[in-house]
C-alpha cells in the first residue's frame, strides 16, 4: 500500500496501474472504496459545518468515487443529494451506485444553497474533451454561489496530462488524488484549479506505481548524488571558475547578478568579462568577483585557451544580439558547459538549428527561457494546444541538445534524454527583475564545479525557490546572492 509522492503519472497511465492493480488481485470496487473514503474523510475534515453535501456524479469511474463517498457521507448523518447520469451498467461504478440509497437527480435540478459543499465526481482522468453546455453551465452556478468544491481525482474540465482546461473547469478548493500525482496537478493554471491538493493511498503497492515516462517533481533524488562535494583540500580553482558576461556599460547589473550568485552557490572564482567601454563602471561595483576585458570574439577565442575556465554565463544583460551569436560560437566550440539566458536567447530567435549547431556531441547546453523567451525561440512548440508544458521543454531540449529551464510557477527542466522534472514549489515573489540573472548564475556555479546539465539545473531550480524562500516576500533580486546556500 502506497503513494509515490516524487512521480508524475499521465492520466492513461494512472489507468494502467489501476490495471495492473486489479490483474494483481486487488478488486477495482475495494481501490474506489478506498478511494470515495478518502473524499468523504476530506469533505467532514474541511467542512464540519456544512448542511448539505452535493455530489455531482458522472458517468465513470470518477461517478463510482462520488457514489461510495456520497454513502459514506450519509452514513455519518450528513444531508447528502446526488446529481448527474446513472453509471453504465456492470462495472465498479455501477455497484458503488447501486450500493448507495437515494436516487440521481439531473445536474440542472441543483439550486445552490447556503452551507452546500460540492464533491465533482464527473470526470477525473478520463476527460478527453471539453465538457458539455449543461456540465459548464452548472459550473458557472457553483462559481456564481461561491459553492465550495471538493474534486475527486482532477477538478472536471481539467487535462490531467496539460494542467490545461478543456473548456469550462471547476474551481476546487481541495482536490482528492490517488496513488501519484498527475502533471496537471502541478502544471499552470491546474495547479491553481485543484487548490489544496490531498495524495492518498488506495491500497495500490509501491511496485506496481511507476510509469513508463520520466517525469517527476524536482527532487533532491534527482541531484544529490552529484553535489559539489565540500572538500576542505580543494582549492578555489578545483571549485570551478565561472566566466559570466556582461553587458554594456548601463545594463551591467544583470550579469552583476549571476556573478555573485555563482559566487554564493560555490564556483571557486567568477570573472565578470566585460567590453573595454564598461569595465570602470562594473570595477566600482565588483569585489569578490574578478573582471577581464573582452572586446571581441577573437579576443574570447584566446581567452579560451584556458582551460580553467570551466563555465560560462551570457545572456543577461548582454544587450548587443548580433556580438551574442558572435560570443556563442567559439563558446559552443570550447566543449565547456554554457548557460544562455535572455539576450544569449533572443540572438538566437528563430534561428535555433543554427544555435543546435554549435553544441552537438555531449550536452552542455543550458537554456533558461521564460515563457516569452521560449516563444521567440519556438513559435511553432508554443502555438500547438496539444502540448503539455512538459511536451514543449522535451521538443526543445531534444532539438537544441540541451537542457531545458522552461521557468514560471511550474518551472520544467527538461533534458534531451527524455528526462523531465517540475518545480512547483519556489515562492511567487521570486517573479521580479533579476531574479533570473541569479538562476543562471548559481545553474552556471555548479556546472563549474562539475554536475552534469540536468542535475545542475535541477539542483539550480531548488537551491533558487529555498533562497527565495529564506529572502521572504519584500525580497528584490539583490536580496538573493547573500541567501543562496548548498543543498
Ligand atoms: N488508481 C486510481 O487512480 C483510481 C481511480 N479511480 C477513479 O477512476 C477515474 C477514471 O475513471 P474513468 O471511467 O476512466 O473516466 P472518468 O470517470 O474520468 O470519465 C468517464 C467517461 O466520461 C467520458 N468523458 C470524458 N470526457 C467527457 C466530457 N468532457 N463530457 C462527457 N463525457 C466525457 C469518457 O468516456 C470517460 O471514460 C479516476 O479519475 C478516479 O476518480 C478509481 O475509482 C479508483 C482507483
Ligand atoms: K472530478
Amino acid at each position: 500500500m502506497a503513494i509515490n509522492a516524487i512521480l508524475l503519472v499521465n492520466p492513461s497511465t494512472m489507468g494502467k496501474i489501476d490495471a495492473a492493480a486489479i490483474a494483481s488481485g486487488i478488486g477495482g470496487y475495494g481501490l474506489m472504496q478506498a478511494a470515495g473514503a478518502h473524499v468523504a474523510a476530506c469533505v467532514l475534515r474541511y467542512y464540519p459545518a456544512m448542511v448539505r453535501a452535493i455530489i455531482f456524479c458522472g458517468p465513470g469511474n470518477n461517478g463510482g468515487d462520488g457514489h461510495v463517498a456520497a454513502r459514506l457521507l450519509a452514513e455519518s448523518g450528513v444531508d447528502v443529494c446526488r446529481y448527474g447520469v446513472e453509471p453504465r451498467p456492470g462495472g465498479d461504478a455501477a455497484r458503488a451506485h447501486a450500493d448507495c440509497p437515494g436516487k440521481i437527480l439531473p445536474l440542472a435540478d441543483w439550486c445552490p444553497e447556503p452551507g452546500d459543499v460540492i464533491v465533482d465526481a464527473l470526470f477525473g482522468a478520463g476527460l478527453d474533451r471539453p465538457v458539455n453546455d449543461e456540465v459548464a453551465a452548472l459550473i458557472e452556478r457553483a462559481k456564481a454561489a461561491e459553492t465550495p468544491v471538493v474534486a475527486v481525482d482532477l477538478p472536471s474540465g481539467l487535462s490531467g496530462r496539460t494542467g490545461q482546461p478543456t473548456g469550462a473547469c471547476f474551481q476546487a478548493c481541495h482536490t482528492v488524488t490517488f496513488a501519484a500525482l498527475k502533471p496537471g496537478h502541478l502544471l499552470m493554471p491546474g495547479r491553481a484549479l485543484c487548490g489544496e491538493m490531498h495524495l492518498c493511498d488506495i491500497g495500490i503497492p509501491a511496485r506496481l506505481i511507476t510509469g513508463d515516462d520520466p517525469i517527476s517533481c524536482n527532487h533532491a533524488g534527482l541531484y544529490n548524488d552529484y553535489l559539489p562535494a565540500a572538500d576542505p583540500a580543494q582549492h578555489k580553482y578545483k571549485r570551478g571558475h565561472l566566466v559570466v558576461f556582461s553587458g554594456r556599460l548601463i545594463s551591467g547589473g544583470a550579469a552583476r547578478l549571476a556573478a555573485s550568485a555563482g559566487l554564493h552557490a560555490g564556483a571557486g572564482l567568477v570573472t565578470l568579462a566585460t567590453p573595454p567601454g564598461a569595465v570602470m563602471v562594473q570595477a566600482t561595483h565588483l569585489t569578490a568577483v574578478m573582471q577581464r576585458s573582452v572586446k571581441s570574439a577573437d579576443d574570447l577565442d584566446q581567452w579560451l585557451e584556458d582551460p580553467r575556465l570551466a563555465a560560462f554565463v551570457l545572456g543577461p544583460g548582454f544587450g548587443d544580439l548580433d556580438k551574442a551569436r558572435d560570443f556563442v560560437t567559439p563558446l559552443g566550440g570550447a566543449n565547456r558547459p554554457v548557460v544562455l539566458d535572455a539576450d544569449g536567447l533572443s540572438a538566437f530567435a528563430g534561428d535555433t538549428e543554427r544555435l543546435g549547431g554549435l553544441f552537438l556531441g555531449e550536452t552542455r547546453l543550458v537554456i533558461t527561457p521564460h515563457e516569452g523567451e521560449f516563444r521567440r525561440l519556438f513559435a511553432e512548440l508554443s502555438d500547438d494546444p496539444q502540448l503539455s508544458k512538459i511536451d514543449r521543454a522535451r521538443a526543445a531540449a531534444k532539438i537544441l541538445n540541451a537542457v531545458v529551464v522552461y521557468k514560471g510557477p511550474d518551472t520544467v527542466i527538461a533534458a534531451p534524454d527524455g528526462r523531465a522534472a517540475v518545480n512547483a514549489g519556489a515562492p511567487p515573489w521570486l517573479a521580479t527583475a533579476g531574479s533570473g540573472d541569479v538562476l543562471a548564475g548559481i545553474i552556471g556555479a555548479l556546472l563549474a564545479q562539475g554536475m552534469p546539465p540536468f542535475e545542475a539545473s535541477c539542483a539550480g531550480v531548488a537551491m533558487h525557490g529555498q533562497a527565495g524562500d529564506r529572502a521572504g516576500r519584500a525580497m528584490t533580486a539583490e536580496d538573493l546572492p547573500p541567501h543562496i546556500a548548498p543543498l
